[in-house]
């Protein structure tokens, strides 16, 4: 978890940051504070809109923080050139240059730096063995395949030996398969390369599959930041529980700590430190609920359509009070009939209306500072 690991090193440091494009708009970025380690992949996720480009072009210095600083290796930024910065991007339409074969493309910003020729052929062959395109040096832009030419745009980007590579959307130009492909070569690239990546999609199961860290965007804030089974298992609201992934969302309340009321019943939860009567959001994924026979079941819910998808069954159902709840089951149900929902306390994560990861944060500590959980199975 953030700031307990001491051997990790912070490469980028965003404290503050506001970004207004102009003066009469509204915020894009509000007060976004956050920190990159070195050598790990991470992924800005959020819809379209939420700003996350804009922070890829901060750190590349396309631009400048309307309020705040950002750091790079400790020293403040905020004004040095893009030139001047050791980080480059991989775009999401590459911008190759098409009269250029591979090679030159990949020499380009090498040639301008003013490398001597021995230097440069050298670098740009390393770099091209990277991205696994050896003996196409002297292939025609125009010739080569979508993934090919996003494998350019990297080697392009790898052969300046930048501490940082930004990604944005690259890969989103390209078909389900080779997208698959193209993420796990991204992240054996990562690995084996050592620079720290910063990824940006829309797409939360590419996130979810490819990263170390993610940051989940919204109206120029981040939601929440962690690792994808901190985000996955651990929503801290609505909107990442329902961003992240398919999700039961209702509405329930907190009657003391380790039991909250959904749908009128009560059930054993690990959640503690919220106000007692407290109006929470409840998420449970659909692989956490089971099926069980009416009686049996902590929740009884009517089945109202049913779905095949291959592995499991999808099954929408309703309980009496008009919640809608998603079932992932291995176990087949019939439309129309009264079937029981079982589930682990585990499986409940309730939410604070409309809390942010820093509100989270600070109740949790000040709970604990209090004693809070100690009282908990005495
Ligand atoms: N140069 C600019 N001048 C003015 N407004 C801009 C500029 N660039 C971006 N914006 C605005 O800033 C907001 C955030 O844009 P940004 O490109 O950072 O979002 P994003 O999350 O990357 O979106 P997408 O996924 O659609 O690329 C948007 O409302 C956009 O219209």
């Amino acid at each position: 978890m953030k700031g307990l690991v001491g051997l990790e090193e912070t490469i980028i440091r965003f404290e503050h940051v506001t970004k207004q494009y102009d003066h009469n708009d509204p915020a894009v970025l509000k007060d976004v504070s956050f920190e990159i380690q070195r050598g790990k992949f991470y992924t800005l996720l959020g819809p379209s809109g939420c700003g996350k480009t804009t922070i890829l072009r901060l750190i590349a210095g396309f631009t400048e923080p309307s309020k705040g600083n950002i750091y790079f290796n400790g020293k403040v930024i905020n004004r040095v050139p893009a030139n001047e910065r050791q980080v480059n991007t991989v775009f999401q339409d590459y911008a190759l240059f098409p009269h250029l074969n591979v090679f030159e493309n990949v020499a380009f910003g090498l040639r301008i730096k003013g490398l001597k020729n021995e230097a440069i052929k050298a670098k740009v062959l390393e770099a091209l063995r990277f991205v696994n395109l050896s003996g196409y040096e002297n292939r025609e832009i125009t010739e080569m395949s979508g993934g090919q030419r996003q494998r350019v745009a990297i080697a392009r980007a790898i052969v300046n030996e930048p501490e940082i590579l930004l990604l944005d959307e690259p890969l989103s130009a390209l078909d389900l398969k080779l997208r698959t492909e193209m993420q796990y070569e991204l992240r054996e690239l990562q690995r084996r390369l050592g620079i720290t990546f910063i990824f940006v999609t829309h797409d939360q199961e590419e996130a979810l599959a490819m990263s170390d860290e993610i940051f989940v965007l919204n109206e120029g804030t981040i939601q929440q930041s962690g690792t994808p089974t901190d985000i996955y298992d651990e929503p801290i609201n609505r909107f990442v529980a329902d961003f992240i992934g398919e999700s039961n969302i209702v509405k329930g309340r907190m009657l003391r700590d380790f039991e909250v009321e959904i749908a009128g019943k009560t059930f054993e939860c690990v959640d503690q430190g919220l106000n007692e009567g407290e109006t929470v959001d409840i998420v449970i994924r659909p692989e956490d609920l089971e099926i069980t026979s009416h009686e049996s079941g902590k929740l009884q819910v009517r089945v109202d359509t049913q779905l095949f998808r291959g592995v499991h069954y999808e099954i929408s159902c309703y309980d009496d009070t008009g919640n809608e709840w998603l079932v992932h089951s291995t176990r087949k149900a019939t439309v129309g009939e009264r079937i029981g929902l079982t589930f682990e306390p585990e499986a409940i994560h309730v939410m604070r209306l409309g809390e942010t990861e820093e509100e989270f944060d600070k109740r949790l500590e000040s709970y604990e500072e209090s004693g809070g959980g100690d009282s908990h199975g005495s």
